[in-house]
């Protein structure tokens, strides 16, 4: 689904992406830890067309993602509609005046029919338990909610993956449970899931592959999670991050 060779990036001077090389096959659920600053957010901004390459090939779905590209609107729609992205913080994501509004905006602007967006969103609200939410104003809501309802705005646009950075931050016990029922759910859907997280407790719930950054915003390991697994030092490790 994507390909990722010897990229850099650099923000300023320094590399804050390192010689990164990575396939992701369609369907895959594959975690990104590592420390504080190592690059996940980095990369994850890449695969989203919000960050271009500063040196390596890009290429999502065999087509090369590159300033020439990334120039096109036509182009950048249509890969951050095929990739949903769910930041690290809510606020910047949220902007309507109700959560209805917010499921609503990404099919209205696809130029879907009002019935179908309608059904979309009456969907999506159920599938992520908040229908009481729908004429709250997403700006006064909880964390946990907010997290909620910015998946939702993705959903609705029914990308083919969705990348999640740090989901699992200020959520309680409860909402960090349903979170991840819910990307099982869409994994086993067919989509494909990206998360960077510190949790490795949550992480082994849904990843199927673990992709290990060191403070370099180098890859260190790119390994199954069976393969994890079976070494208790670095399973020891990722509960430490
Ligand atoms: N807008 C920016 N301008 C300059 N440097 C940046 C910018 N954003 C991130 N960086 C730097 O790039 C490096 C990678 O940061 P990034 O946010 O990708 O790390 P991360 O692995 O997602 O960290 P965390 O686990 O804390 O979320 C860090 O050294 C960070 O300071």
């Amino acid at each position: 689904m994507l390909q990722l060779n010897h990229i850099h990036y650099a923000y300023t001077q320094t590399d804050s992406l390192t010689d990164i090389s990575l396939t992701i096959q369609p369907g895959e659920a594959v975690a990104f830890m590592g420390p504080n600053g190592s690059g996940k957010s980095t990369l994850f901004k890449l695969i989203n067309g919000l960050n271009e390459p500063t040196a390596g090939q890009y290429y999502f779905k065999d087509q090369l993602v590159d300033h020439q590209f990334l120039k096109n609107a036509a182009q950048t729609t249509a890969l951050h509609r095929a990739v949903g992205f769910v930041f690290q913080n809510s606020d910047v994501q949220l902007f309507n005046e109700t959560v209805f509004a917010e499921l609503a905006f990404g099919p209205e602007q696809m130029g879907l029919s009002k019935e179908a967006v309608q059904t979309r969103v009456q969907d999506c609200l159920k599938l992520l338990q908040i229908e009481k939410l729908a004429d709250r104003v997403p700006y006064q809501l909880s964390g946990g909610e907010k997290k909620l309802v910015a998946l939702g705005s993705i959903l609705t646009m029914n990308p083919e993956m969705i990348i999640l950075d740090e989901p699992f931050n200020g959520l309680s016990a409860a909402y960090q449970t349903l979170l991840v029922q819910l990307l099982q759910q869409l994994n086993q859907a067919g989509k494909s899931i990206l998360l960077a997280s510190h949790n490795y407790e949550q992480v082994q719930q849904i990843a199927k592959r673990i992709v290990i950054f060191n403070e370099g915003h180098q890859i260190t390991n790119d390994l199954p999670l069976t393969e994890i697994q079976r070494q208790p030092a670095l399973m020891a490790a990722l509960r430490q991050l």
